[in-house]
């Protein structure tokens, strides 16, 4: 059989180096050891930024107008990567478009990786960012796996922080209104070999957003989807790879078809509840013999993302929840065990966790022909826990509860 390399006659022997092994898919993957491959070649360093301004500065909708992702920001921030070099000065430059050859690997065998995270304005204007050290961590583990090159964290917190001062004015100074940032990692080698990508493309744009909820929440409806897996064991569903996003849509128009707004993925015979579109799912339930509150979520086995806000949700659960007689699971449930326990009165109430609504309460869920109804009155739009986390979670995001996962950023 030939070789990967062999079929890409164009690749240099450097690039030979660094071609995946027949048995790659086997091996488990070791981010240490991509990191010590590259360690002759130069490191992020956010010390040699260089900003170009604009000279056209853009004007932006009303704050109320604004809709997710349709506006970016003046700048974006760029790192070049070469096999040779390592990462090269890194750049803020004016929003501009990405020349790139048709041949380049990403748009062949999507080496693409990427992050959603948010800059908040505090009372006193200063920028905040929600996390970031969690959002770096995943994207070198993301990267990684496709075999782009990893960063040193602090120094993209540090550029994305200069980054995010420098777009301070496009976030308009409300509660409930911040800076979208999207770190975005592509390979730019123009081959069709498919092999690992010989220079690459860090960028950063930014997309002031509004409250996901502007006139309070707005329960959503779930459709189960049993018919098609998003992600399985030993797989790549726990890393944010756009291709991991593109096959859940055709699913997500069949649940939107039949009027749910987004569909729950189960995994395996069991039916295991495990994510919803783009947020970590949580229940609140009582157990049937003892009454005891419990909260949710799926465990961290490789099939469901690693969400920040699901950290931090399951972190205030146990720091707040946990005195007041909760208790608080990382677990495999499935769907018949949320079904059986709204058919008994035991579902106290539903919500997904993300960046991009911080908590969205569910009202019910489709499943084979029934529905479960997921603790709301008719006249509600949230539980009491979903409520409790998001002001919990504004409050630390917006800086008016000073804490450690609030990371003030430096002009
Ligand atoms: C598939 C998926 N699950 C969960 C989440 C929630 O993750 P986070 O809380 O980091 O935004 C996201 C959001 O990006 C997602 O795309």
């Amino acid at each position: 059989m030939r070789s990967v390399l062999r079929s890409t006659a164009l690749w240099s022997a450097t690039r030979a180096s660094r071609a995946l092994p027949t048995c790659y898919a086997a091996r488990p993957y070791s981010i240490k050891a991509q990191a010590a491959s590259a360690s002759k070649q130069a490191p992020l360093d956010a010390s040699k930024l260089q900003v170009t301004q604009t000279t056209k500065p853009k004007t932006f909708s009303k704050p109320e107008d604004l809709v997710f992702g349709r506006e970016f920001t003046d700048h974006m921030l760029t790192i070049e990567w070469t096999e040779n070099e390592g990462w090269l000065e890194p750049k803020i430059v004016p929003y501009q478009n990405l020349s790139l050859d048709p041949a380049t690997c990403v748009f062949h065998y999507a080496f693409e990786c990427f992050e959603g995270m948010k800059a908040y304005k505090d009372k006193e204007g200063s920028v905040r960012l929600f996390r970031p050290d969690k959002n770096m961590a995943r994207l070198n583990k993301s990267s990684a796996r496709i075999a782009l090159p990893t960063f040193e964290p602090s120094a993209l917190t540090e550029l994305i922080s200069k980054f995010a001062n420098l777009e301070k004015g496009s976030i308009p100074n409300q509660r409930g209104y911040s800076l979208y940032l999207r770190p975005t990692m592509i390979g730019t080698q123009k081959t069709l070999g498919v092999g690992p990508p010989g220079s690459a493309l860090l960028y950063v744009i930014a997309s002031p957003v509004g409250p996901y909820y502007p006139t309070g929440f707005k329960a959503v409806s779930l459709e189960a989807t049993d018919y098609a897996v998003r992600a399985w064991p030993g797989g790549v569903g726990d890393k944010k790879l756009g291709a991991n996003y593109a096959p859940c849509i055709v699913p997500q128009l069949e649940a939107a078809g039949r009027g749910f707004q987004q569909n729950l993925w189960l995994f395996g015979e069991e039916q295991y509840v495990t994510e919803v579109g783009t947020m970590n799912m949580f229940a609140a339930i009582k157990d049937k013999a003892t009454g005891q509150k419990e909260l949710i979520t799926a465990p961290l086995d490789g099939t469901i993302l690693e969400g920040v806000t699901r950290d931090s949700v399951l972190a205030l659960a146990r720091e707040r929840l946990v005195p007041e007689g909760w208790k608080v699971s990382e677990r495999k449930y499935t769907i018949k065990e949320l079904a059986d326990a709204d058919k008994e009165g035991r579902l106290i109430e539903a919500f997904g966790a993300g960046t991009a609504a911080i908590v969205s309460p569910i009202r019910k869920i489709s499943w084979k022909g029934e529905m479960i109804n997921c603790g709301l009155k008719e006249t509600e739009e949230s539980g009491e826990i979903a409520l409790r986390m998001k002001t919990w979670m504004e409050n630390i995001q917006y800086g008016d509860e000073e804490h450690e996962w609030s990371y003030r950023t430096q002009a």
